[in-house]
């Protein structure tokens, strides 16, 4: 299966890339800056043709949530009308389209996790332009799979881990919210879970339980301070660094966006569907950990 991505250095597109290595039967093809800029795409058609992909993963995105209610501009060129000039392209060539989506796209006033069915309603630019994504996407491609995940990390690339880490060494306490809820999901398991959902959907092309809106994050729940606490936890346990959390509510903790306070994804639809079940977060962060130790990346 060719896979063609876009964006060459985010976290999913490098666990796709990190997959396909060890997989004969995947290829996956980057296109990203400066040949592909989503910020002004045009009709990427012929750039995609050329690649002779089988389907299309839409994996780049603008995700600096507090910068993008300044740059509300180039937020919603990047994630909705770039989303939806990636989504035009792979159905031009008749490829079904994977697209990244978030749980941003919710409130977060909900008591439960959020089903694909709940309305959105997004409480900041960030989410806002990724909603109207979604709506491009499906405008844009009937055979598609909007793939909504949460709280991203990996080893590598820009994510809460990491930042709580490189505190760590210079901290012994962190404040971190203890009121928004929801689940880490782990770069390398999304990229597992978006070959299985595009094999799936190659395998029946005309089947529209597989199409449509999923969640997908990791299983459990924690809060971010709950997050952090692990990390330290598995951190330590490795000879790594760690720090005290101090929990805080989200007033304590002021940012240019306003994040939701229930960010978790009832994920049974995805398994209903496709199959698939996602590793619990708390597995995964041990998985990640590893990772870290073994390349001696992991220092106090
Ligand atoms: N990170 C998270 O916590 C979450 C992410 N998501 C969604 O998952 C998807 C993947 O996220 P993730 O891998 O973490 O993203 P990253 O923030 O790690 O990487 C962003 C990617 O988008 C690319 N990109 C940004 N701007 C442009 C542009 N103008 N033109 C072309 N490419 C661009 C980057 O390019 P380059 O390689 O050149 O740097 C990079 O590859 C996104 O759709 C995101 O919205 C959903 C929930 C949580
Ligand atoms: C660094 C730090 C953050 N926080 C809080 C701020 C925020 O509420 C929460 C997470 O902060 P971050 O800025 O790391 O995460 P954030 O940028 O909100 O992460 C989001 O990114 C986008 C792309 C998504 O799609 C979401 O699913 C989600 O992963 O932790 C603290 O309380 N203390 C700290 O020291
Ligand atoms: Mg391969």
């Amino acid at each position: 299966m060719r896979l063609l991505v876009t964006g060459l250095k985010g976290q999913v597109v490098s666990a796709l890339m990190e997959r396909a290595a060890d997989d004969p039967a995947l290829t996956v093809l980057t296109l990203g800056r400066p040949e592909l800029d989503l910020a002004a795409p045009g009709d990427l058609s012929v750039a995609f043709r050329r690649l002779e992909p089988d389907a299309v993963v839409s994996a780049a995105a603008y995700t600096a949530v507090d910068a993008a209610e300044t740059e509300q501009d180039l937020a919603f060129r990047i994630n909705r009308d770039g989303a939806g000039a990636v989504a035009a392209a792979a159905a031009a060539l008749g490829v079904p389209v994977v697209h990244l989506s978030t749980d941003y796209v919710f409130d977060g006033t909900k008591a439960t996790p959020y089903v694909e069915t709940d309305p959105v309603g997004p409480t900041s630019v960030y989410g806002r332009s990724k909603q109207m994504g979604e709506e491009a996407v499906a405008a844009a491609a009937p055979d598609h799979a909007i793939l909504r995940t949460a709280w991203v990390y990996a080893a590598e690339g820009k994510n809460f881990l990491r930042t709580m880490l490189r505190l760590a060494a210079t901290r012994p306490e962190i404040a971190v919210v203890a009121d928004q809820q929801g689940t880490p999901t782990y770069a390398p398991d999304i990229a597992d879970a978006v070959v299985g959902v595009t094999r799936n959907l190659l395998a029946e092309p005309k089947n529209p339980a597989l199409r449509g809106v999923f969640h997908m994050s990791g299983a459990g729940e924690t809060t971010w301070a709950g997050f952090a606490e692990a990390i330290f936890r598995e951190s330590a346990a490795r000879g790594g660094p760690s720090a005290a959390v101090r929990p805080i509510t989200t007033a304590d903790y002021p940012t240019p966006a306003r994040r939701p306070a229930n960010s978790r994804l009832d994920c049974s639809r995805l398994r209903g569907m496709h199959g698939i079940t996602m590793p619990t977060w708390t597995d995964a962060l041990a998985r990640c950990m590893d990772r870290l130790q073994q390349q001696g990346t992991l220092t106090s």
